[in-house]
Protein backbone atom coordinates (compact mmCIF):
# COMPACT_ATOMS: atom_id res chain seq x y z
CA UNK A 1 0.00 0.00 0.00
CA UNK A 2 1.21 3.39 -0.98
CA UNK A 3 1.25 6.24 1.52
CA UNK A 4 2.16 10.23 2.23
CA UNK A 5 5.90 10.92 3.42
CA UNK A 6 5.94 13.00 5.81
CA UNK A 7 8.74 15.77 6.86
CA UNK A 8 8.18 17.47 10.13
CA UNK A 9 10.54 19.96 11.58
CA UNK A 10 13.56 19.03 10.65
CA UNK A 11 16.15 21.08 11.36
CA UNK A 12 20.16 19.85 11.05
CA UNK A 13 23.47 22.09 11.62
CA UNK A 14 26.68 21.45 10.35
CA UNK A 15 28.92 23.10 12.84
CA UNK A 16 27.98 26.71 13.23
CA UNK A 17 26.07 26.47 9.73
CA UNK A 18 22.46 26.32 9.64
CA UNK A 19 21.52 23.37 7.41
CA UNK A 20 18.09 23.40 7.93
CA UNK A 21 15.89 24.70 9.98
CA UNK A 22 12.37 23.69 11.11
CA UNK A 23 11.54 22.19 7.60
CA UNK A 24 7.98 20.86 7.03
CA UNK A 25 5.92 19.28 4.02
CA UNK A 26 4.52 16.13 2.98
CA UNK A 27 4.25 14.46 -0.28
CA UNK A 28 0.78 12.47 -0.90
CA UNK A 29 0.77 9.12 -2.36
CA UNK A 30 0.74 9.70 -6.16
CA UNK A 31 1.83 12.63 -6.07
CA UNK A 32 5.52 14.28 -7.69
CA UNK A 33 6.54 17.18 -5.54
CA UNK A 34 9.57 19.39 -6.63
CA UNK A 35 11.73 20.70 -4.41
CA UNK A 36 13.96 23.91 -5.30
CA UNK A 37 16.30 25.85 -4.38
CA UNK A 38 19.39 27.96 -4.59
CA UNK A 39 23.02 25.81 -4.38
CA UNK A 40 23.05 25.46 -0.65
CA UNK A 41 19.50 25.53 0.16
CA UNK A 42 19.28 22.63 2.18
CA UNK A 43 17.72 19.93 -0.47
CA UNK A 44 20.59 17.38 -0.63
CA UNK A 45 20.25 17.54 3.29
CA UNK A 46 16.37 17.15 3.53
CA UNK A 47 16.77 13.82 1.32
CA UNK A 48 19.56 12.32 3.22
CA UNK A 49 18.01 12.89 6.37
CA UNK A 50 14.81 10.85 5.13
CA UNK A 51 17.27 7.87 3.82
CA UNK A 52 18.25 8.52 6.99
CA UNK A 53 22.06 8.38 5.37
CA UNK A 54 22.40 11.40 7.46
CA UNK A 55 21.06 12.03 11.13
CA UNK A 56 18.74 15.38 12.05
CA UNK A 57 18.93 17.27 14.60
CA UNK A 58 15.39 17.63 15.50
CA UNK A 59 12.38 16.35 13.58
CA UNK A 60 11.00 13.16 11.82
CA UNK A 61 10.28 11.70 9.11
CA UNK A 62 7.37 9.30 8.61
CA UNK A 63 5.80 7.04 5.35
CA UNK A 64 2.32 7.32 6.63
CA UNK A 65 1.74 7.19 10.39
CA UNK A 66 4.96 5.09 10.94
CA UNK A 67 8.00 6.96 11.66
CA UNK A 68 10.52 5.87 9.75
CA UNK A 69 12.87 3.09 10.69
CA UNK A 70 15.83 0.46 8.79
CA UNK A 71 12.34 -1.43 7.52
CA UNK A 72 10.63 1.82 5.82
CA UNK A 73 13.47 3.17 4.67
CA UNK A 74 14.09 -0.20 2.52
CA UNK A 75 10.52 0.89 0.90
CA UNK A 76 12.37 3.88 -0.48
CA UNK A 77 13.74 4.18 -4.05
CA UNK A 78 16.40 7.14 -3.73
CA UNK A 79 19.06 8.46 -6.01
CA UNK A 80 21.20 10.42 -4.15
CA UNK A 81 23.23 12.91 -5.79
CA UNK A 82 26.52 12.43 -5.52
CA UNK A 83 25.78 8.75 -7.39
CA UNK A 84 26.06 5.96 -5.60
CA UNK A 85 27.16 2.93 -8.08
CA UNK A 86 30.13 0.82 -8.31
CA UNK A 87 31.87 2.05 -11.64
CA UNK A 88 33.57 -1.32 -12.01
CA UNK A 89 30.57 -3.99 -11.56
CA UNK A 90 28.14 -4.41 -14.83
CA UNK A 91 25.03 -2.78 -15.07
CA UNK A 92 22.69 -6.08 -14.55
CA UNK A 93 24.45 -7.84 -11.62
CA UNK A 94 24.72 -4.37 -9.90
CA UNK A 95 20.88 -3.69 -10.36
CA UNK A 96 20.34 -7.58 -9.53
CA UNK A 97 22.40 -7.18 -6.27
CA UNK A 98 20.07 -4.20 -5.44
CA UNK A 99 16.97 -6.28 -6.25
CA UNK A 100 17.75 -9.11 -4.40
CA UNK A 101 19.28 -7.11 -1.07
CA UNK A 102 15.33 -5.82 -0.90
CA UNK A 103 14.60 -9.58 -0.72
CA UNK A 104 13.77 -10.11 -4.03
CA UNK A 105 13.94 -13.69 -5.30
CA UNK A 106 16.59 -14.25 -8.01
CA UNK A 107 14.20 -14.50 -10.65
CA UNK A 108 11.95 -11.82 -9.78
CA UNK A 109 15.35 -9.51 -9.72
CA UNK A 110 16.11 -10.77 -13.51
CA UNK A 111 12.76 -9.87 -14.37
CA UNK A 112 12.76 -6.39 -12.05
CA UNK A 113 16.37 -5.30 -14.12
CA UNK A 114 15.14 -6.18 -17.67
CA UNK A 115 11.66 -4.30 -17.18
CA UNK A 116 13.76 -1.06 -15.96
CA UNK A 117 16.53 -1.24 -18.52
CA UNK A 118 14.50 -1.43 -21.08
CA UNK A 119 12.13 0.55 -20.19
CA UNK A 120 15.34 3.34 -19.75
CA UNK A 121 16.53 2.76 -22.61
CA UNK A 122 20.06 0.73 -21.14
CA UNK A 123 19.17 -2.89 -21.97
CA UNK A 124 21.92 -3.44 -24.55
CA UNK A 125 24.57 -1.87 -21.66
CA UNK A 126 23.64 -4.51 -19.01
CA UNK A 127 27.07 -6.11 -19.47
CA UNK A 128 29.34 -3.42 -19.17
CA UNK A 129 30.76 -1.90 -16.48
CA UNK A 130 29.08 1.50 -15.17
CA UNK A 131 31.82 3.59 -15.92
CA UNK A 132 32.03 2.90 -19.67
CA UNK A 133 28.99 4.58 -19.80
CA UNK A 134 28.02 7.51 -20.68
CA UNK A 135 27.31 10.23 -17.49
CA UNK A 136 23.76 10.59 -19.51
CA UNK A 137 23.66 6.50 -19.32
CA UNK A 138 24.65 6.52 -15.70
CA UNK A 139 22.70 8.41 -14.47
CA UNK A 140 19.24 6.19 -16.29
CA UNK A 141 20.93 3.33 -14.67
CA UNK A 142 21.04 5.50 -11.30
CA UNK A 143 17.64 6.12 -12.08
CA UNK A 144 17.20 1.52 -12.13
CA UNK A 145 18.42 1.23 -9.36
CA UNK A 146 16.08 3.66 -7.75
CA UNK A 147 13.09 1.77 -8.70
CA UNK A 148 14.24 -1.92 -8.90
CA UNK A 149 13.25 -3.17 -6.06
CA UNK A 150 9.22 -1.83 -6.95
CA UNK A 151 9.55 1.42 -3.86
CA UNK A 152 6.77 2.82 -2.59
CA UNK A 153 8.16 6.02 -2.27
CA UNK A 154 10.94 8.01 -4.48
CA UNK A 155 13.25 10.37 -3.66
CA UNK A 156 15.58 11.48 -5.94
CA UNK A 157 18.40 14.29 -6.27
CA UNK A 158 18.69 15.67 -9.16
CA UNK A 159 17.75 13.29 -11.34
CA UNK A 160 17.67 15.70 -14.49
CA UNK A 161 20.87 17.26 -14.36
CA UNK A 162 23.09 16.27 -17.23
CA UNK A 163 20.23 14.31 -18.92
CA UNK A 164 19.69 14.94 -23.11
CA UNK A 165 15.93 16.10 -23.57
CA UNK A 166 15.00 12.32 -25.05
CA UNK A 167 16.50 11.01 -21.55
CA UNK A 168 14.63 13.82 -19.96
CA UNK A 169 11.19 12.51 -21.74
CA UNK A 170 11.57 9.27 -20.56
CA UNK A 171 12.47 9.91 -16.86
CA UNK A 172 9.62 12.59 -16.79
CA UNK A 173 7.26 9.68 -18.22
CA UNK A 174 8.41 7.26 -15.39
CA UNK A 175 8.07 9.63 -12.42
CA UNK A 176 4.80 10.36 -14.20
CA UNK A 177 3.53 6.11 -14.18
CA UNK A 178 4.92 5.82 -10.37
CA UNK A 179 2.76 8.58 -9.29
CA UNK A 180 0.01 7.21 -10.84
CA UNK A 181 0.48 3.74 -9.37
CA UNK A 182 0.24 5.93 -6.18
CA UNK A 183 3.80 6.28 -5.30
CA UNK A 184 4.92 9.64 -3.62
CA UNK A 185 7.57 11.00 -5.55
CA UNK A 186 9.77 13.88 -4.14
CA UNK A 187 12.68 15.54 -6.77
CA UNK A 188 14.89 18.41 -6.57
CA UNK A 189 15.90 20.32 -10.00
CA UNK A 190 17.41 23.57 -10.94
CA UNK A 191 15.39 23.31 -13.96
CA UNK A 192 12.00 25.20 -13.18
CA UNK A 193 10.45 24.59 -16.49
CA UNK A 194 10.64 21.17 -16.21
CA UNK A 195 9.38 21.36 -12.52
CA UNK A 196 6.37 23.52 -13.76
CA UNK A 197 5.50 20.99 -16.27
CA UNK A 198 5.90 17.89 -14.14
CA UNK A 199 5.02 18.67 -10.76
CA UNK A 200 1.33 18.76 -9.00
CA UNK A 201 3.42 20.89 -5.84
CA UNK A 202 6.58 22.84 -5.76
CA UNK A 203 8.36 23.48 -2.32
CA UNK A 204 10.55 26.30 -2.54
CA UNK A 205 13.88 26.17 0.42
CA UNK A 206 15.87 29.12 0.93
CA UNK A 207 18.78 29.39 3.58
CA UNK A 208 17.46 25.98 5.26
CA UNK A 209 13.84 27.21 5.64
CA UNK A 210 10.61 26.14 3.48
CA UNK A 211 10.01 29.32 2.25
CA UNK A 212 6.68 28.30 -0.03
CA UNK A 213 5.38 25.48 -0.17
CA UNK A 214 1.64 24.63 -3.21
CA UNK A 215 0.67 24.11 -6.77
CA UNK A 216 2.39 26.33 -9.40
CA UNK A 217 -1.18 28.11 -9.64
CA UNK A 218 -1.39 29.08 -5.99
CA UNK A 219 2.51 30.42 -5.91
CA UNK A 220 1.10 32.50 -9.15
CA UNK A 221 -1.63 33.59 -7.22
CA UNK A 222 0.72 35.17 -4.69
CA UNK A 223 3.17 36.75 -6.87
CA UNK A 224 2.55 39.98 -8.42
CA UNK A 225 0.84 39.79 -11.94
CA UNK A 226 2.74 40.14 -14.97
CA UNK A 227 1.94 42.38 -17.81
CA UNK A 228 3.58 41.18 -21.29
CA UNK A 229 4.79 43.77 -24.14
CA UNK A 230 5.52 43.12 -27.68
CA UNK A 231 6.87 46.58 -29.49
CA UNK A 232 9.14 49.33 -27.29
CA UNK A 233 12.69 48.16 -27.69
CA UNK A 234 14.27 46.65 -24.66
CA UNK A 235 17.16 49.21 -25.25
CA UNK A 236 15.08 52.45 -24.06
CA UNK A 237 14.44 52.60 -20.63
CA UNK A 238 10.87 53.23 -20.80
CA UNK A 239 9.46 51.85 -17.62
CA UNK A 240 11.51 54.12 -15.32
CA UNK A 241 9.17 56.53 -13.13
CA UNK A 242 6.08 54.14 -13.46
CA UNK A 243 4.16 53.51 -10.83
CA UNK A 244 3.73 49.82 -8.99
CA UNK A 245 6.08 48.01 -11.30
CA UNK A 246 8.43 45.41 -9.30
CA UNK A 247 10.68 43.99 -11.91
CA UNK A 248 11.16 44.00 -15.67
CA UNK A 249 12.88 41.36 -17.75
CA UNK A 250 12.98 41.74 -21.73
CA UNK A 251 12.76 38.41 -24.09
CA UNK A 252 13.46 39.43 -27.12
CA UNK A 253 10.85 42.12 -28.56
CA UNK A 254 8.75 41.27 -25.15
CA UNK A 255 9.00 43.12 -21.47
CA UNK A 256 7.86 41.21 -18.98
CA UNK A 257 6.62 43.65 -16.15
CA UNK A 258 5.94 42.03 -12.43
CA UNK A 259 3.50 44.88 -11.31
CA UNK A 260 2.32 45.47 -7.92
CA UNK A 261 -1.61 45.89 -8.87
CA UNK A 262 -2.73 47.84 -6.08
CA UNK A 263 -0.08 50.62 -7.28
CA UNK A 264 -0.07 49.90 -11.08
CA UNK A 265 -1.82 51.85 -13.74
CA UNK A 266 -2.26 49.93 -16.44
CA UNK A 267 -3.13 52.70 -18.70
CA UNK A 268 0.38 54.86 -17.50
CA UNK A 269 1.95 51.62 -18.69
CA UNK A 270 0.38 51.61 -22.30
CA UNK A 271 0.82 55.43 -22.73
CA UNK A 272 4.34 55.32 -21.79
CA UNK A 273 4.93 51.64 -24.24
CA UNK A 274 3.79 53.98 -27.14
CA UNK A 275 5.83 56.79 -26.26
CA UNK A 276 8.84 54.38 -26.80
CA UNK A 277 7.53 52.76 -29.77
CA UNK A 278 4.75 50.85 -31.46
CA UNK A 279 3.22 48.24 -29.24
CA UNK A 280 2.18 45.04 -31.22
CA UNK A 281 0.55 42.96 -28.21
CA UNK A 282 -0.34 44.11 -24.40
CA UNK A 283 -1.54 41.22 -22.48
CA UNK A 284 -1.52 39.97 -18.86
CA UNK A 285 -0.19 36.59 -18.41
CA UNK A 286 1.17 34.58 -15.77
CA UNK A 287 3.99 34.14 -13.75
CA UNK A 288 6.42 31.53 -14.69
CA UNK A 289 8.29 29.03 -11.69
CA UNK A 290 11.47 31.43 -12.30
CA UNK A 291 9.92 34.46 -11.76
CA UNK A 292 8.17 33.34 -8.69
CA UNK A 293 11.43 31.41 -7.58
CA UNK A 294 13.36 34.71 -8.00
CA UNK A 295 10.90 36.55 -6.19
CA UNK A 296 10.75 33.81 -3.22
CA UNK A 297 14.49 33.69 -2.97
CA UNK A 298 15.25 37.63 -3.51
CA UNK A 299 12.06 38.33 -1.03
N1 LIG B 1 28.96 17.42 5.21
C1 LIG B 1 28.84 18.74 5.30
N2 LIG B 1 29.60 19.45 6.15
C2 LIG B 1 29.46 20.78 6.28
N3 LIG B 1 28.56 21.52 5.58
C3 LIG B 1 27.76 20.86 4.73
C4 LIG B 1 27.86 19.44 4.54
N4 LIG B 1 26.93 19.06 3.63
C5 LIG B 1 26.28 20.19 3.24
N5 LIG B 1 26.79 21.27 3.90
C6 LIG B 1 26.31 22.66 3.80
O1 LIG B 1 24.92 22.68 4.11
C7 LIG B 1 24.21 23.58 3.27
C8 LIG B 1 23.12 22.83 2.56
O2 LIG B 1 23.72 21.96 1.59
P1 LIG B 1 22.86 21.00 0.65
O3 LIG B 1 23.84 20.12 -0.05
O4 LIG B 1 21.78 20.37 1.44
O5 LIG B 1 22.24 22.06 -0.39
P2 LIG B 1 21.46 21.82 -1.75
O6 LIG B 1 20.19 22.63 -1.67
O7 LIG B 1 21.30 20.38 -2.02
O8 LIG B 1 22.44 22.50 -2.81
P3 LIG B 1 22.76 22.18 -4.37
O9 LIG B 1 21.60 22.70 -5.15
O10 LIG B 1 24.01 22.98 -4.61
O11 LIG B 1 22.98 20.70 -4.51
C9 LIG B 1 25.27 24.20 2.37
O12 LIG B 1 25.67 25.43 2.91
C10 LIG B 1 26.40 23.19 2.38
O13 LIG B 1 27.63 23.82 2.14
Amino acid sequence: MTEALHIRNLSKRYGDLVALQDVSFSVAPGEIFGFVGSNGAGKSTTMRIVLGVLSADAGSVAVGDTAIDFSTRRRIGYMPEERGLYPKMKVGQQLSYLARLHGFSPSDAAASVTRWTERLGVAERIDDNVADLSLGNQQRVQLAAALVHDPDVLVLDEPFSGLDPVAVDVMSAVLREKAQSGVPVIFSSHQLDLVQQLCDRVGVIVKGGMRAVGTVAELQSGHGAILEIVGPPATLDWTSGLRGIVDVAHDGPTTRLTLDLAVADDQQILHAALAAGPVHQFRTSKPSLTEIFREVVSA
